[in-house]
């Protein structure tokens, strides 16, 4: 099989407009929800991504009947679950998986799968998950590198989660739909995907409140039943869009986004000298030929994205003085930094800071995406830097970007793939 390389040029400030894909990280845990339901779903603006196609061959080995019908349109059909064993193959190319336990424990009371285990961005584990479904009543074997739970019936109970985990409160979430009883969710996930997912429980027939604060309740129902549903703008695309005008000096105007999704990120491209403005769905980003530096912390949501960690580091590798960007939420996440370096960006690492010292230019070379972000992070800085630079395992940019070289070219990005 050829791979493939994603070569980036030296290319003018971006201008024009582009539009914003379904979010990944809400299409994942509303899909693997659609185990849950019994008649038909439909569901729109689903993103053309790799982990699309993983949760939707998930869950076809699970019995489901999936139909991509149209573009960003997935009709899923779950009545005949027959399955509970999610295949190691499929765990293993992507974690997202792991939020198929929930719907399975609830819905047929049986869930088998392989242990996520770490990835570049850290160990990632998933005690809080299993907390989760424990205090549910679930029973639960960790062996031979597989997780397996059991339950006749669950049985809601009061959950605190030590830290407000996305997939854990998407997967407690979604176990608890069907329990007998109410589920209290302490220190919940507030993130907008979060919410997009109660609503599509909500619409199947779930008794789902409190989704985006840090406590969510959840009335356990007797069965779901089906819907149509759209998701939700992806915040991290549009993000990753208004650095890139931020980067290059541009005037990009990028629309299906939600501004209230994107205020830290909004806050900080005002921070760093670019004009911003917000117009219903669409915002504009005029860059301005200084970047100055700025401090960056990363957070749970509504606080700093850690999925922006690192195309905002490929920004501040061209401010204008120093820059200490923390990262909170993951422990490993600079496995860019050493690709940046690469490309002549002045970095240090102290445990979770990262001391950028901006330089005047950057110049090409051959690099690797380590992780999907960071895949991100080195097309933007590819855009500003002296000649052609290419960029190696682009798998990991295509988990997470629809088109993404159309929607940069489209802005007059010089941007183009390559096999080898
Ligand atoms: C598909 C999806 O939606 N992915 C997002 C989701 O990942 P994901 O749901 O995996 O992220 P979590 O919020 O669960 O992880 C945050 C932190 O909690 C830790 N943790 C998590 C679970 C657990 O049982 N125990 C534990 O210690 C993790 O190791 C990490 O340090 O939220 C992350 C944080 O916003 C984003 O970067 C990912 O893009
Ligand atoms: C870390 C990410 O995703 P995942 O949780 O799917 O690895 C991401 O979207 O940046």
């Amino acid at each position: 099989m050829l791979l493939e390389k994603i070569v980036v040029e030296k290319s003018p400030p971006l201008k024009g407009n582009v539009r914003v894909s379904g979010a990944k990280n809400s299409a994942l845990p509303i899909l693997a929800a659609s185990l849950l339901g019994t008649e038909d779903i439909i569901l729109e603006d689903v993103p053309n991504l790799k982990d699309v196609d993983v949760i939707c061959e998930v869950l076809t080995s699970l019995g489901a009947k999936v139909e991509r019908y149209e573009e960003g349109k997935i009709k899923i059909n779950s009545v005949n679950i027959d399955k509970y064993e999610t295949p190691y193959e499929l765990m293993s190319k992507m974690r997202a998986s792991f939020l198929v336990m929930g719907p399975l424990l609830t819905r047929i009371g049986k869930a088998k799968t392989s242990l996520p285990g770490g990835c570049a961005i850290g160990t990632r584990p998933i005690d809080l998950h299993l907390k989760g479904f424990r205090a549910l009543g679930a029973n639960i074997d960790v062996d031979h590198g597989y997780v397996e739970a059991f339950a006749d019936k669950l049985i809601g109970d009061r959950i605190y989660l030590d830290f407000p985990s996305v997939g854990a409160t998407e997967n407690i979430m979604m176990a608890a739909v069907l329990a007998e009883g109410e589920t209290t969710i302490d220190n919940a996930a507030m993130e907008p995907e979060i919410v997009d997912l109660a609503n599509f429980l909500n619409k199947l027939g779930g008794n789902v409140k409190g989704a985006g604060t840090s406590t969510i309740r959840i009335k356990g129902v007797d069965n779901l039943k089906g819907t149509v549903h759209s998701v939700i703008p992806d915040r991290i695309e549009a993000g990753t869009f208004m650095v890139a005008s931020a980067i290059t000096g541009g005037d990009v105007i990028i629309e299906n986004v939600i501004p209230n999704h994107i205020k830290p990120i909004i806050a900080k491209l005002r921070e760093v000298g670019c004009d911003v403005y917000e117009n219903g769905d669409k915002v504009r980003v005029v860059g301005n030929t200084k970047i100055k530096a700025v401090d960056v912390k990363t957070l749970p949501y509504p606080g700093f994205p850690t999925d922006m960690q690192a195309q905002f580091m490929a920004l501040m590798s061209i401010a204008d003085g120093t820059s200490v960007i923390i990262e909170t939420v993951f422990e490993n996440r600079f496995m860019h930094v050493d690709e940046l370096k690469r490309m002549g960006a002045d970095i240090k690492i102290d445990g979770r800071s990262a001391i950028i010292q901006g330089v005047n230019s950057l110049m090409s070379a051959p690099v690797k995406a380590t992780d999907l972000r960071a895949g991100a992070a080195l097309i933007l800085a590819g855009l500003v830097a002296d000649g052609k630079t290419e960029i190696d395992n682009v798998y990991h940019i295509d988990r997470g970007y629809d088109h993404i070289e159309d929607k940069f070219s489209q802005l007059g990005g010089k941007i183009y793939r390559i096999e080898y």
